[in-house]
């Protein structure tokens, strides 16, 4: 039997499945972890990819794909050399370069600037976009920038790898990565050269010598490749956020909200998002629409350092929070502990509000923590509605939706119905079901079944959202 395989290289870890192309029956899978910190070696990623392969029979094997974390800035000379470590999407160094580059296009004015990158990309900057990295590294490393022959996303610097040609001119993306890195309009399909060329202080006709990935057709086959010593058909990839969209067949109305090491809240849309308030990124997704996202830096790792905190693991943490009230008596944490993107608050840092002599117990910390994630992420889905997204369920996914208390606070605090997919890693499935589309060279992709429980609904614990609005540090 002929099987595929999908790859989700993410922020902390690569994972490779295999899978069925008949079913979407995971049949195998692999993991290995990636590097601490938000600079990081491209060269990692590739070895925990032959890792994670490694550790999966690929002999059937006759496609696969790629979906990565977005945004990461890979920069490469003109012999295919990676010139520093890639910056990734939660570095938020360049948070003053989003600031000048949104003030550059409107005439020193911010609003003008917002509402000009809206109209011109679909998305204002932060310090998450590529362009803003770009511009960074113009600013602040000036013999760096002047090597500059390519610019590519993580994922595209690992299909590149897996097609391994090595030249730069084989360079290959898809739309939905594309869209996040500021230099590409998701509407028009084309690079915006002149955006590149302000963002890196160069003039067009050099923007225009510097190579950017091809845009490949969703479905595609960009060529042949070697997956730890196995030759396969390779599709385009993705950003790992229309990866999960793309490995769930998500259809209009369903909300992905992923907690991972960000938190993610998305859809899938007919038509393009130009959110001039820069709360809404205006993505593409991997099949030919569009996928308005809410993203914050702060998901999966503020439960970590609470487990740390507090000696215990995620089982215990989670047993912990459970045991505590809703509410956690009074306690509100609030999450921002790597600074913010949704808001925009690059500075920030987390904060506990209500901390009294019997409201500071390890149960209720544990359950300010779970509900100060869930309540960032129902301020995410505010945004996004607000934006004139549909939202009628939310699909829970992400490496923190295994946890029951997240289950629970998620149940009660987002006020649409929630439900769990199976088990499952819908970043690498969504590349897989790319994969298996490619090598069958139909018009769509396969279909897949989407097993779903609905989690109980529970009366919503609005009082909760409110006591966390009332002191996170903005309105
Ligand atoms: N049961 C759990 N409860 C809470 N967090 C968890 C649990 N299992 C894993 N995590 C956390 O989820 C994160 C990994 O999720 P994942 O979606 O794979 O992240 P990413 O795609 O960003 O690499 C890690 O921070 C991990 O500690
Ligand atoms: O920046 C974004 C989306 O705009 C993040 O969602 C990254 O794509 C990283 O994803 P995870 O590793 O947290 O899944």
């Amino acid at each position: 039997m002929s099987l595929v395989a999908g790859i989700d290289s993410s922020t902390q870890s690569c994972k490779v499945i295999v899978v069925d192309p008949a079913t979407g029956a995971i049949v195998a899978s692999g993991r290995a972890s990636h590097p601490e910190g938000t600079e990081v070696a491209p060269a990692a990623w590739w070895e925990a990819l032959q890792e994670a392969a490694g550790q999966v029979d690929l002999g059937d094997v006759v496609a696969a794909a790629v979906a990565g974390q977005q945004h990461g800035m890979v920069l490469l000379d003109a012999d295919g050399e990676v010139i520093r470590d890639a910056l990734l999407w939660n570095d938020t160094r360049s948070a003053q370069a989003a600031v000048d580059l949104i003030a550059d296009f409107g005439g020193g004015d911010a609003g003008a600037g917002a509402a000009w990158w809206a109209e011109a990309v679909g998305s204002v900057p932060v310090a998450s976009y590529t362009v803003t990295k770009l511009r960074w590294v113009a600013d602040h490393e000036p013999a760096n920038a002047a090597r500059i022959a390519a610019v590519v996303l993580p994922h595209d610097w690992l299909t590149w790898k897996l097609l391994g040609t090595g030249r730069i001119e084989d360079l290959v993306t898809d739309r939905s990565d594309a869209s996040g890195t500021g230099y590409f309009d998701p509407v028009s399909g084309d690079y915006r050269r002149d955006i590149l060329a302000a963002a890196l202080r160069i003039d067009e006709a050099a923007a225009g010598r510097i190579v950017l990935p091809r845009v490949a057709a969703p479905g595609e086959v960009v060529g042949s490749g070697t997956l730890a010593g196995q030759s396969v058909q390779l599709g385009a990839g993705m950003g790992d956020n229309a990866g999960s969209a793309l490995g769930m067949g998500l259809t209009a109305g369903d909300v992905v909200v992923s907690i991972g090491t960000s938190g993610v809240v998305c859809g899938v849309s007919d038509t393009p998002s130009r959110d001039a308030s820069g709360l809404v990124s205006g993505f593409a997704d991997a099949t030919g629409r569009f996928l308005p996202l809410v993203c914050t830096l702060n998901g999966a790792r503020v439960l970590d350092a609470t487990a740390r905190l507090l000696g215990v693991d995620h089982s215990a943490l989670s047993d912990l929070a459970l045991a505590a009230a809703p509410g956690a008596d009074g306690l509100v944490f609030v999450p921002y502990m790597e600074g913010e993107r949704t808001p925009n608050l690059p500075d920030a840092t987390a904060s506990i509000h209500g901390a009294t002599l019997t409201s500071m117990t390890r149960e209720n910390l544990a359950r300010a923590a779970v509900e100060g994630i869930v309540c960032s992420l129902v301020d995410a889905l505010g945004c996004l509605t607000d934006a004139g997204g549909q939202a009628g369920r939310v699909l829970l996914t992400g490496g923190a939706a295994a946890s029951p208390a997240v289950q629970a606070a998620s149940a009660t605090l987002f006020p649409v119905p929630v439900a769990m997919p199976a088990a499952g890693e819908y970043v690498a499935l969504g590349a897989a079901r790319q994969a298996a589309w490619a090598a069958s060279g139909e018009k769509e992709a396969p279909v897949w079944a989407l097993p779903v429980e609905e989690l109980p609904v529970a009366e919503h614990a609005t009082e909760v959202v409110a006591a966390y609005r009332a002191v996170r540090p903005w309105s």
